[in-house]
């Protein structure tokens, strides 16, 4: 899906700052921004604790870290399904703080979000699990059209289109998932877990899509307790642990 994001926007480095380091001086746009962010839940114990990150855009970073330890807090952060008890979030130059109602909404379609646990509706093929985002998101029917084959063909699953959820495996579903989050062609792509029901072939198979969705310029996130994935791709990790952001 070569129009997916500017191959422009490609960029390998990751900078990550702890609480106690600065922000890297140069002129490429950041497309995630955590600055001083604490996030405590109610009755609970700081799961963040002022940390900071800087992503630039077309970068990719794995978030690992023990269960419990934040990750799906993190890009909970970044999505506004969770808002920081201090701090802001930026990302891909809105303050997360600050937006509301239809402009949160909006950001949010630049963003794709790929779970776990598919989040597939078991009622509808592939191919109509796929359109009802962009249905959702005001697309014309000519654009549908447009979209979906590529992205299928992306995913590799050109051939299982008129399949519903429950005649696929599981690797199937997590790509029809990720056809879902993509697209829409967001510049920002956030997974959480995403191979953490699969084995390790479906998993490198997920890897790889996220990586060709990189190598086209997206922002890729991916949280994991993986470490041979992690350590199969050369990507900058980040590990949550005690509150604070580790690069390692
Ligand atoms: N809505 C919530 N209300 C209260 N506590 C929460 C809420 N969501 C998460 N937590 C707590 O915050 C901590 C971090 O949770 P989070 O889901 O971010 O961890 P995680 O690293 O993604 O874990 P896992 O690898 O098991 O998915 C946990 O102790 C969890 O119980």
């Amino acid at each position: 899906m070569p129009a997916v994001v500017s191959k422009a926007a490609t960029e390998k480095s990751v900078h990550l700052q702890d609480s106690d380091t600065q922000q890297p001086s140069t002129s490429a746009a950041a497309m995630v921004q955590l600055r001083s962010v604490t996030k405590t839940y109610a009755q609970g114990n700081s799961v963040l604790l002022d940390v900071n990150l800087y992503l630039k855009q077309g970068e990719f970073l794995f978030v690992t870290g023990s269960s419990g330890s934040g990750k799906s807090t993190l890009l909970k952060l970044l999505y506004g399904q969770e808002i920081p008890t201090q701090g802001e979030v930026i990302v891909d130059q809105c303050n997360l703080g600050v937006l509301r109602g239809d402009r949160l909404s909006l950001l949010r379609r630049r963003i794709g979000i790929v779970f776990q646990d598919y989040k597939l509706i078991p009622q509808r093929t592939v191919a109509e699990n796929v359109i009802v985002v962009l249905q959702a998101q005001g697309y014309t029917r000519k654009e549908i059209q447009r979209r979906l084959e590529p992205t299928l063909k992306l995913v590799g699953l050109l051939k299982k289109a008129d399949c519903f959820p429950d005649q696929l495996s599981g690797g199937e579903q997590q790509r029809v998932g990720i056809a879902r989050a993509i697209v829409g062609t967001p510049p920002l792509i956030l997974a959480d877990e995403p191979t953490g029901n699969l084995d390790p072939d479906n998993s490198w198979q997920v890897m790889q899509i996220f990586q060709k969705l990189n190598s086209f310029g997206a922002t890729v996130i991916v949280t994991t307790h993986d470490e041979q994935l992690v350590r199969r791709c050369n990507h900058r990790v980040i590990q949550v642990r005690n509150g604070q952001l580790h690069q390692i």
